[in-house]
């Protein structure tokens, strides 16, 4: 019988319904990951997607308790930021051809948020839409990229720039997968966690700041019950504005600058958890200037990020280059701009009307 860690919840899109469930010690007989999903798997076909670090770990016993009811192939791609791209899409491509699978195929998605991404796109595309799965094994994954259908790849001069929304059969967040996380992936993931308490519940800031000891010294139980409330603030979000035409952009907090810190790094050196969390204390910084939070709050929350061993300094970038990186944002309009700000802890809003000397004055406290 299935154990369930937390409650399980759904999200609704317009697509369909799909639950999320989190749970803990999948390897063990009665709760195999393998069991938990073959329910969401409609045909006889699997393609397991993942990459060469999680391969090792977590693969073969999906594989092998798979292989009893399905026909399984398996495509390991290289572990990395860097190779988040168009090659290994062709290669996940490769594999669905080289099998001869077609529309009846699920694609499982076994790692992280990189894995996860480029799964799901890969899957939105061959044959033009296909079933996938998310099993997320990285804190960052189980808490936000797992959930909500934004899949895809970088382009060289722009992350996330090539994709779809594509939302999963079910998602599957086991927690025992994080014993063998690295500390600075799983801090990482904290970084996302701290985004959803900084956009929507100051009380929940408040409730990590009292727990981020017991989840970085990896409390499965204080970290399921993070990522059951992450994934809950997320499918209410996802289930008012899929394919972010409002409220969804809010969860964009910290991307518009995190983003110019990972393209313009190179992919992989900044993790995009620690882009993130730079990012927040940017736009918290300029929130400040504009009169919205007090210095206060900014402390506040530079010492969050800080106790969870989170970056909240930027690397060194020339303004201009930065502000060309911020051009090719998504939430651009009308050669505008919009920023996720902060009004208070807790009310975030997207807005065009800073001064845009503030804007400067922020990227030019680190610039190059
Ligand atoms: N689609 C979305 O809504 C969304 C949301 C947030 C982030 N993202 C994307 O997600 C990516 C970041 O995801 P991430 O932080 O999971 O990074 P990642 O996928 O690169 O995984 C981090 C590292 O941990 C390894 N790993 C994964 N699971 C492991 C485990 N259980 N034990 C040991 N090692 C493990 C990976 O191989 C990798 O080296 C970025 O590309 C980001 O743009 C997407
Ligand atoms: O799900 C969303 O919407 C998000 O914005 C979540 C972000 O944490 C995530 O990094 C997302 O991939 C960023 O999206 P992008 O559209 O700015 O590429
Ligand atoms: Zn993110």
């Amino acid at each position: 019988m299935v154990m369930p860690f937390h409650d399980g919840l759904i999200v609704q899109t317009q697509s369909h319904d799909y639950p999320i469930v989190i749970t803990e010690q999948s390897t063990t007989e009665h709760s195999s990951m393998a069991k938990q999903i073959t329910p969401y798997i409609s045909g006889r076909q699997v393609l397991i997607v993942t990459n060469d670090t999680v391969a090792p770990l977590y693969l073969k016993v999906l594989e092998d308790e798979l292989a009893e009811q399905f026909v399984v192939k398996v495509c390991v791609l290289p572990d990395g930021e860097q190779y988040k791209n168009q090659a290994s899409i062709d290669q996940i491509y490769d594999a669905l051809m080289t099998e001869h699978f077609n529309r009846d195929v699920t694609l499982v998605a076994l790692g992280g948020g990189v894995v996860g991404d480029m799964t799901g796109f890969a899957a939105a595309s061959f044959m033009r839409g296909v079933n996938f799965i998310q099993i997320p094994t990285t804190l960052l994954s189980q808490v936000d990229s797992s959930v909500g259908g934004k899949t895809g790849i970088n382009h060289p001069q722009g992350k996330n720039m090539i994709g779809a929304f594509w939302q999963p059969q079910m998602v599957l967040a086991d927690m025992s997968t994080l014993k063998t996380l690295p500390a600075r992936e799983l801090s990482a993931g904290v970084a996302e966690i701290i985004k959803y308490a900084l956009i929507m519940d100051e009380a929940f800031l408040t409730w990590l700041e009292a727990n981020l000891p017991a989840m970085m010294a990896l409390d499965l139980a204080v970290l399921g019950e993070a990522v059951k409330r992450c994934c809950q603030y997320k499918a209410d979000v996802v289930a008012q504005d899929e394919r972010e035409s409002g409220v969804r952009a809010l969860l964009n907090f910290g991307h518009t600058f995190g983003h110019v810190i990972e393209t313009h790094e190179g992919y992989g050196n900044w993790l995009h958890g620690e882009a993130v969390a730079a990012g927040m204390v940017q736009a918290a910084e300029l929130s400040q200037k504009i009169g919205w939070l007090t210095d206060d709050e900014v402390v506040r929350i530079k010492r969050v990020l800080e106790l969870a061993n989170l970056p909240i300094t930027p690397p060194a970038i020339d303004v201009d280059t930065a502000l060309d990186l911020m051009g090719h944002d998504k939430k651009v309009k009308h050669g505008q701009i919009r920023l996720i700000l902060l009004k208070s802890i807790g009310d975030a809003v997207m807005t065009n009307e800073f001064d845009s000397e503030l804007l400067h004055e922020v990227l030019s406290k680190h610039s190059a």
